[in-house]
């Protein structure tokens, strides 16, 4: 496949088949891999296909609207990009090339605060007083300080919301990275935290921590596993920008979640990546924003990959959802122009599923345009 032809990729899954096959094994395992059996991992795909799409006929859909708000911010369409760590092992413009596809695409990026570029440099990338919305990702670090000084950087460098990923008290059990011996290449850096270099290389061991990668070691000395709704309220106290919760996957939380005070909710389990036999995000989206009733905004990822995941997203409660490793793929095969071309073919197969089924806006999308199969076993 050439970079010059890019009609003959057909699927988000040709991005994907080009990245396997062109980057390293470290980088590769690190960005496909989900947690233990990775059962989770391919339940996010899988659980999309119980669902079925009800479409409804003759309701002129000659022109389709996908616009949205979110955090009362408009957008071009509901698809936005996951916060993902070290992007420049994909692509040696990393998250500046993602950064500037979202802009390209009026859509909305987190940036992962374990990014390989800082929050003022991908802020600096972007066209000043662009409407495009960058959140950060955030996680509670054991520096206390170090994290309130992150969320005042994003703050002044013109990020809109806080995204405080809550299902992160350590660092998944990802088989690959433990054989291969996860490093982050030395030419890198956590550049959010680059008085502290070549942290990921480090290897003392913790009791959670031995015969782990590099980067389960690294998150184990740096991630406050004592994290707590207490801390949800705390960033709330400080930030003066919406505060979000990613990680949610159950009614409990969701409620908890909002009464916590906080802006929005993300259902996720990170890809895979956390706990193993987790629900998949899809399943675990309706118990969710039943019980969040729309007092805040829900979105979703995890195992989006068509413009009709998307669709079955949006009937089931999200108001947007967001794209993690499709991203990846795209920066690994050409860039910011990747990452458009992929957000392009994404957006088009959302219009085309609009139209089939009768909806010329978002707020068309109805929970009864879908049909949800009984749950199969795992
Ligand atoms: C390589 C990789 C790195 C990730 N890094 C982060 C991160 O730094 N912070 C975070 O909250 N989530 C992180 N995630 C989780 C994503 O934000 C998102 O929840 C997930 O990738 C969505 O699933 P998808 O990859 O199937 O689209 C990461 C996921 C991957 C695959
Ligand atoms: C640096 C890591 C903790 C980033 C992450 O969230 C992940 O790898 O899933």
């Amino acid at each position: 496949m050439s970079k010059a032809d890019p009609s003959s990729f057909v699927s988000l899954d040709d991005f994907e088949q080009y990245a396997q096959a062109n980057l390293d094994r470290n980088a590769l395992d690190y960005y496909r891999s989900g947690a233990q059996d990775m059962i989770t991992l391919r339940e996010n795909q899988r659980a999309f296909d119980r669902i079925i799409i009800r479409p409804r006929i003759l309701r002129d859909v000659s022109t389709i609207d996908m616009r949205t708000n979110i955090q009362g911010v408009s957008i071009s369409s509901p698809i936005c990009i996951a916060p993902t760590a070290m992007q420049r092992m994909a692509h040696p413009e990393g998250e500046c090339a993602t950064a500037r596809a979202a802009e390209r695409k009026n859509t909305c990026m987190i940036l992962s605060s374990w990014s390989t570029t800082s929050i003022e440099d991908v802020a600096a990338t972007t066209t000043q007083g662009n409407q495009s919305p960058k959140w950060l990702q955030l996680y509670i670090y054991k520096d206390r300080k170090a994290t309130q000084r992150l969320i005042e950087r994003a703050q002044d460098a013109g990020y809109t919301a806080i995204a405080l990923t809550v299902d992160t008290p350590y660092l998944g059990r990802r088989l690959a990275d433990i054989r291969n011996r996860f490093r982050l290449p030395s030419h890198l850096t956590m550049a959010n935290f680059s008085d502290q270099k070549s942290q990921v290389s480090q290897s003392k061991t913790t009791s959670i921590s031995d015969n782990a990668s590099g980067l389960a070691t690294y998150v184990a000395s740096q991630i406050d596993p004592t994290l707590s709704w207490k801390h949800v309220e705390w960033v709330k106290s400080i930030a003066r920008i919406p505060v979000l919760v990613k990680g949610v996957l159950t009614a409990e939380d969701a409620k908890l979640a909002v009464e916590a005070g906080v802006d929005g909710i993300i259902v996720s389990n990170h890809g895979g990546r956390q706990v193993d036999t987790a629900p998949a995000t899809i399943d675990a989206l309706e118990e969710v924003s039943l019980a969040v009733d729309g007092r805040v905004e829900v979105y979703l990822d995890g195992g989006i990959r068509r413009g009709t995941d998307v669709f079955k997203a949006l009937a089931l409660g999200a108001k947007a959802v967001f794209l993690g490793r499709p991203v990846l793929w795209a920066l690994n095969y050409n860039g910011e122009d990747g990452v458009v071309e992929m957000l392009e073919m994404i957006n088009e197969e959302l219009r085309l599923a609009m139209a089939l089924t009768g909806c010329v806006n978002v707020s068309d999308i109805k929970r009864d345009h879908v049909r949800v199969l009984p749950q199969a076993r795992l």
